[in-house]
């Protein structure tokens, strides 16, 4: 099988590795940007809690091992690099290697679904900026938006299933994603986005059953708007109303990294235990094959 690329390039955040990156990888993700210092040192706590290692870098690694392994078994002969946004393997020495090794054009997959400024535009950026570090670099398109297609859906519908299953029939859906000030470039296209997808899991996994879309992880000062309601906040007003068990999809995300792990598995489902909420929280689509096919479809554009 052949295509107009030469090869594939996973782009993604980037996570600290153990303690003493957390503050250094922290100011990576903050420069030029109003962040609190008061946020910043509480996330860095959030980081310690797990020895100060985010899980996305291994989450990365996995990925990038399952769509080389499903290149293979498509005989799709193309090499696949790795390069973050905040952390090494940083996007630019990525993209000095991949010239090195005599690439010329190739198509990038980032571990985000959708359109808007932090989870689309921002990349576009680092790809340019990459770019011009590196002399005469190597050609890079992004591939397309995909929060739309079966790879990324589908492992969410069974991860919804499964988390409604362990729990009582009543149970509501709440659709969770990373919060954005309301100032953000194309913020209404995220938002819409979110919408569509939450709606179109919701159908599929549990048709009739309520859902809502809400937001977390916000950071900024606090008196600047953004997208709300917070899901902490959220779990409270649905408690009000005498709900008693909900299922979390975080899709807003693609695995289960630091903003799952911390403000997910232990800021929302903290909240709810003091509630009395019964809690349980759907996966991310990780490593899932049918989300490893999705760089080979949209290459090939037969996602559809
Ligand atoms: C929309 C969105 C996604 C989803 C799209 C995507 O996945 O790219 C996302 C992902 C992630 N965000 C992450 C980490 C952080 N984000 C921060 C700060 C911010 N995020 C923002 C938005 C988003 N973020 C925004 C508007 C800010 C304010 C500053 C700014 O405008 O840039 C901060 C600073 C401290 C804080 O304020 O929380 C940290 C540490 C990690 C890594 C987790 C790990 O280590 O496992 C991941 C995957
Ligand atoms: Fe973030």
């Amino acid at each position: 099988m052949t295509s107009s690329y030469d090869a594939l390039l996973l782009l993604s955040f980037g996570g600290p590795e153990g303690p003493d990156d957390v503050i250094p990888f922290l100011e990576n993700v903050t420069r030029g940007r109003n962040i609190p210092r008061e946020r910043l040192e509480a996330v860095g706590e959030h980081y310690y809690l797990f020895g100060g290692v985010s899980p996305i870098n291994q989450l990365c690694r996995d990925l990038k091992g399952a769509i080389e392994a499903d290149f293979a078994s498509h005989g799709l002969d193309l090499p696949v690099y790795w390069g973050n946004r905040n952390w090494t393997p940083y996007l630019a020495d990525t993209v000095r290697q991949m010239k090195a090794d005599g690439v010329r054009r190739a198509a990038a997959f980032v571990t985000s679904a959708y359109s808007g400024y932090s989870t689309n535009d921002q990349y576009l950026a680092d790809i340019a900026r990459a770019r011009e570090e590196v002399e005469d670099a190597p050609v890079i398109d992004k591939l397309p938006v995909y929060c739309d297609r079966p790879g990324f859906i589908d492992p969410f519908v069974d991860a919804a299933e499964d988390a409604l299953s362990s729990l009582p029939a009543d149970a509501r859906l709440i659709f969770t994603a990373h919060s954005v000030p309301l100032s953000q470039p194309n913020r209404e296209l995220y938002v819409d986005e979110l919408e569509a997808a939450s709606r179109t899991v919701a159908e599929k996994a549990a048709p009739g059953t309520p859902w809502d879309l809400v937001y977390q992880s916000r950071s900024g000062p606090p008196t600047q708007p953004w997208l709300e309601p917070q899901i902490t906040d959220h779990l409270e007003k649905l408690h009000g109303e005498g709900v008693r068990a909900v299922a979390v999809v975080p899709i807003g995300f693609v695995s289960d990294h630091m903003e799952v792990k911390y403000d997910l598995d232990v800021e929302a489902a903290g909240r709810a235990e003091e509630l009395g909420i019964a809690f349980a929280r759907a996966a991310t689509p990780g490593a899932d094959p049918r989300f490893a096919a999705l760089p080979r479809q949209l290459l090939l554009d037969e996602t559809r």
